[in-house]
Formats: structure tokens, sequence, C-alpha cells
């Protein structure tokens, strides 16, 4: 039986001077680790911007239904922007305070949920850039939000940063619909229960992970990617020629409106 959706995103277009930057995208998330993937500029900060509500789609809407884990809650979503104001002169505690006023929450609980409760009393200027993207992951499921958004949490982190990050996403996701761009395929793999793959604002391919591989007869996402998304051959089976397109000018059937990721 499948999970409630917790965010569904239906038919959503976004233009920025006339140009289509995400393309009637249609999908629907649930509690766990959904990981957006793609190529640069392929619309991955745009789909987790309207997700969060920080950026308005053109067209189609996002909505968030009721009979989540948290029904009734007040705060629905939570949100990683790739840059995070954070200034400089507040303790990791005192930042989280401020968000905390705002959203709810326990700044404590949440520092020790991204493992940073030694660092609570030290300065954000004087953090690293992973612990900085860990505060930034502990202010974005601060008052346990039903859906948490982070967009590209890893960037510029070192290899155990980055685990780190992904872990920490992975445990939001215990009951929580954490939606997180990335470009990691590896960390990807190791922990996102669903994927979607966008190709030139488009969802190439979409629906949990382990089903993906094997519709796509591939091994593992970076795989997957190549064959959607990428450059790569022409897929061979059958099963892959369903969703997979030609590797060269995306899907322009306008028709890839793929909703699935709650099939799980
Ligand atoms: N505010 C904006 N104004 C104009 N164009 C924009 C704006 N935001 C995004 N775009 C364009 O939309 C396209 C998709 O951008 P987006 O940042 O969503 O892609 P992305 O997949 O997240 O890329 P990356 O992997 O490089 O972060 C790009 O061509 C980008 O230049």
């Amino acid at each position: 039986m499948s999970e409630p959706t917790l965010a569904a995103v239906d038919g959503v277009t976004r233009t920025y001077g006339g140009v289509p930057v995400l393309d009637g995208v249609s999908l629907s998330v649930e509690a766990g680790v959904t990981a957006v993937v793609g190529p640069n500029g392929s619309g991955k900060s745009t789909l987790l911007g309207i997700l969060s509500g920080a950026v308005e789609p053109t067209a189609g809407s996002v909505r968030y239904p009721e009979g989540g884990p948290r029904a009734g809650s007040e705060k629905h979503v939570g949100y990683l922007p790739q840059r995070v104001p954070f200034r400089d002169g507040f303790t990791a505690r005192e930042t989280l305070g401020f968000y905390a006023a705002l959203a709810g929450g326990d700044p404590d609980a949440a520092l020790a949920g991204v493992g940073l409760s030694d660092a609570a009393g030290k300065r954000v200027g004087a953090l690293s850039g992973g612990m900085r993207r860990l505060l930034g992951i502990a202010q974005a499921t601060l008052g346990d939000p039903d859906v948490v958004v982070l967009d590209e949490p890893t960037s510029g982190l070192d290899p155990e940063m980055r685990e780190r990050a992904f872990r920490a996403a992975a445990r939001a996701g215990d009951d929580a619909a954490v939606v997180v761009s990335s470009h990691d395929l590896d960390l990807v793999d190791a922990h996102a229960d669903a994927v979607v793959v966008l190709r030139r604002g488009r969802v190439a391919a979409a629906g949990a992970r382990d089903r993906l591989l094997d519709d796509h007869g591939v091994d593992g996402v970076a795989e997957l990617y190549r064959a959607v998304a990428g450059g790569a051959e022409p897929p061979a089976s059958p099963a892959e020629s369903e969703s997979a397109d030609d590797g060269e000018g995306g899907r322009d059937d306008g028709e890839v409106h793929v909703t699935g990721v709650s099939e799980r």
C-alpha cells in the first residue's frame, strides 16, 4: 500500500522571459527522500523553489494534501535554498532560535538531529562550509514540517560532510517528505527512496528508486541518469525505451507528465 501524498505538483510550468524552464511537470511526493537530479539548468532549483512556495508557477499548482503524518500542523514546508543568508555574528543556537520563533520547534533538538550539538555556541562565521550546510538542514526541519525541501545541501562539501548531510536528510525523511536536489549520484543511490530525473524542464523519469532501476534495466542512479538525462546511447530494451528519451533532443512530445513518485 502506498504512503499518503505530502505534496502534489500538478501540471507546473514556469517561464522566464517567455522561455519555459519547467514545462508541464506533475509528480507527487511522500515520506522518505525524493532526490531531484538532472543536468545544470534542467530546472531543479526552480522545481524546488516552487515546491517550497518561494517561486510562483506560471501555470499549474502545488497542493499539500491533508492526511499526512502531521495533518493540521501549521507549517507544511521547510526550505534550504542554495545560498543561505545566515548572519555570521550569531551562534548556531541563536540562529535556530530565530527560525524557531517563526516556525516552532526546539533549536537544541534540531542541532542534535544534524550532529551539531557541540557547535551550538559557535558563531556562524566560525563554522566550516559543511557545518553551515548542516545548520541549514536543521533550519529547514525546524517545526516538523511535512515537506522538507533541500536545494543542493551537499554542494562544496567534502565526502564525509556530504555523507553526513545526506544522512541528516534521510533521518528527516523518517516521517516527512524530504525533496533534495543533488549532483551526487552515489549518495542519491545510497539514500533516496524515490528519484526524479529532470531534463530540459521536463520529467524524464520519476518513481520509486528500485522500481525505476528495474524498469530501465540499470544498476544504479548514475546509469539511469545517463540513460534518460545524459547524452547516452538510446536504450536497447523495450522497457527502457518506454520512458527514456532519444539521448539527443529531449522529450518534445509534451506528454511526459509522470505522476508516480508515490507509487512505491
Ligand atoms: N530568476 C530567474 N530569471 C531568469 N532565468 C532563470 C531564473 N531562475 C532560473 N532561471 C533559468 O532557468 C533555468 C533553470 O535553472 P535552475 O536553477 O532551476 O536549474 P538547475 O537544474 O537547478 O541548475 P543547476 O544544477 O546549475 O543548479 C536556467 O536556464 C536558469 O538560467
